[in-house]
């Protein structure tokens, strides 16, 4: 203790540096483990489950809220790349050890989102005359679960994000570590309220409302994306034989 104290004050900071000492009474809180649900390690699970059944893509769907101008509700948006805010704290499916079974321990995640099978639902969605609907974009997951405040979405749309969801990033993680394909689409359900004069505010009802009226656009397109897979990995197949 410092000679320099006046008494009075000594014996108040001598029990705060005891009580620091004794850290059987000081709980640390842990971010991880103090965060309520379910584990992403155990929520992605299914996806490890998919490679060992010899699955080769994942395709991910989601509702987002859009940053970008030129994306409007209704609109689908082809997912180019993500950014994973929770993981990039430190809550991300591949923390803890890592099992080199299913992939090495600091994957890379640059071009998760495969090139081709992009280019292909662009194709699909010509021909099926829904183009206009949909453009590619970057993903950004949150934390969630409430939705964000101006502030927050002005700061992700400076950041280059496209449209926001509270999904979708871990297991597209746990996807490309284990060597699957990605493929992913975020059906726009609303505008996120960017600005302090916009009266507008988002809400859960709305974003199933929106769910439901595309949904048949959605389901069209993902069903022919995966039936000319299909003759994609066919024609290897006869290739390889
Ligand atoms: O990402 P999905 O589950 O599609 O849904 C999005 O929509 C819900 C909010 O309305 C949140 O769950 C958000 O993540
Ligand atoms: N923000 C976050 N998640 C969402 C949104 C949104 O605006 N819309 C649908 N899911």
């Amino acid at each position: 203790m410092s000679p320099g104290l006046p008494p009075q004050w000594r014996s108040s900071a001598e029990s705060g540096l005891s009580m620091l000492a004794d850290t059987s009474s000081v709980r640390i809180p842990s971010l991880i483990s103090d965060i309520p649900g379910f584990p992403q390690a155990q929520t992605t699970f299914p996806v490890r489950v998919f490679k060992l059944l010899g699955v080769e893509t994942l395709i991910v769907t989601n509702a987002a809220g859009s940053l970008a101008d030129g994306l409007q509700p209704g609109d689908i948006m082809i997912i180019k790349d993500h950014v994973n805010f929770p993981g990039m704290v430190g809550l991300n499916p591949l923390c803890g050890p890592n099992d080199d079974k299913f992939g090495p321990r600091f994957p890379a995640m640059s071009g998760c989102y495969d090139k081709g099978l992009r280019c292909l639902a662009m194709e699909i969605a010509k021909e099926h005359g829904v183009a206009s609907l949909m453009q590619e974009g970057v993903y950004a997951m949150v934390g969630g679960p409430n939705f964000e405040t101006i502030a927050e979405a002005r700061l992700l749309h400076r950041l280059g994000v496209d449209a926001v969801g509270m999904s979708t990033a871990p297991e597209v993680v746990v996807a490309t570590h284990c060597g699957l394909r990605v493929f992913g689409l975020s059906l726009i359900t609303n505008k996120v309220v960017k600005s302090y004069e916009d009266k507008d505010s988002v809400n859960h009802e709305g974003v199933l409302e929106v769910g439901r009226l595309r949904s048949q656009t959605v389901q069209q397109l993902v069903t022919e994306l995966v039936s000319r897979m299909e003759i994609n990995n066919n024609n290897n197949t006869n290739n390889a034989v």
